[in-house]
């Protein structure tokens, strides 16, 4: 199984960057799993205790789990992902069933900050998107989709996203193997991606498989 982990800034376009390359090489060989589906679950916390949580810290996620679900996919056995709900910062009580795949695309924040993380990728990319577009997209996506206000949004951009977006995310890029300006403007990267991709699927015993 080739796993290729997509990092970048929120907003930076990680999603729209790895659903092109399924639009272009199918989904019958391709999965996509977001490490936003695993964030910590904090039930004993009430909503607005969650809402004060800092969830841009790499520690907000469980990515034990999400390392035992590749490890588990890898030895070919399909996994029941959780889901993660915006607006009440919580997981839902449902899981998704995700399908042994040969490709599977991690798209995520902190994919490249997580040494035991990085460990699994065989491609790591990270999508380098200004920061004037990024908090504008992610303006319009959480007032839009994810039940947010101006003020609450500006507010978390400046207490925790930005911070941590300096101190943690920008930092990971030096692991990247491809960086797309960007995003999904970028054809070029994401014709890149998925010739790699392709080339993977047509020869299984390249040298991208990990010892
Ligand atoms: N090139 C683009 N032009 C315009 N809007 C975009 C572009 N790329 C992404 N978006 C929009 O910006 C928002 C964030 O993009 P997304 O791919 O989800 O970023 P990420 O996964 O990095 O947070 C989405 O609403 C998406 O539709
Ligand atoms: O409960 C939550 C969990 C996360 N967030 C924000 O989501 C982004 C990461 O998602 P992207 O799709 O990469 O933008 C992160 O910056 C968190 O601040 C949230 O607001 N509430």
């Amino acid at each position: 199984m080739l796993v290729i982990g997509i990092a970048g800034g929120t907003g930076s376009g990680k999603t729209t960057v790895a659903k092109s390359i399924i639009t272009k090489l199918g989904s019958t060989n391709v999965t996509l799993i977001s490490q936003d589906n695993y964030y910590l679950h904090h039930s004993g916390l009430t909503f607005e205790e969650r809402e004060r949580i800092n969830y841009d810290h790499p520690r907000a996620f469980e990515n034990t789990l999400l390392l035992q679900h590749l490890n588990m996919l890898k030895s070919g056995q399909p996994v029941d992902i959780p889901v993660y709900d915006f607006s009440t910062h919580a997981r839902s009580q449902e899981t998704i069933r995700i399908e042994v795949k040969p490709i599977v695309l991690l798209e995520g924040i902190h994919v490249l900050t997580d040494e035991d993380l990085r460990g699994a990728l065989n491609i790591k990319v990270f999508v380098d998107t200004d920061p004037d577009v990024r908090i504008l997209r992610r303006l319009t996506r959480d007032i839009n989709e994810r039940g947010r206000s101006l003020q609450s949004v500006f507010d978390q951009y400046l207490t925790t996203v930005k911070p941590m977006h300096d101190a943690f995310i920008e930092p990971s890029k030096k692991y990247a193997d491809i960086i797309i300006p960007e995003g999904g403007e970028n054809q070029i990267g994401i014709s890149l991606l998925t010739i790699l991709t392709e080339r993977y699927m047509t020869d299984r015993a390249a040298n991208y498989e990990i010892g």
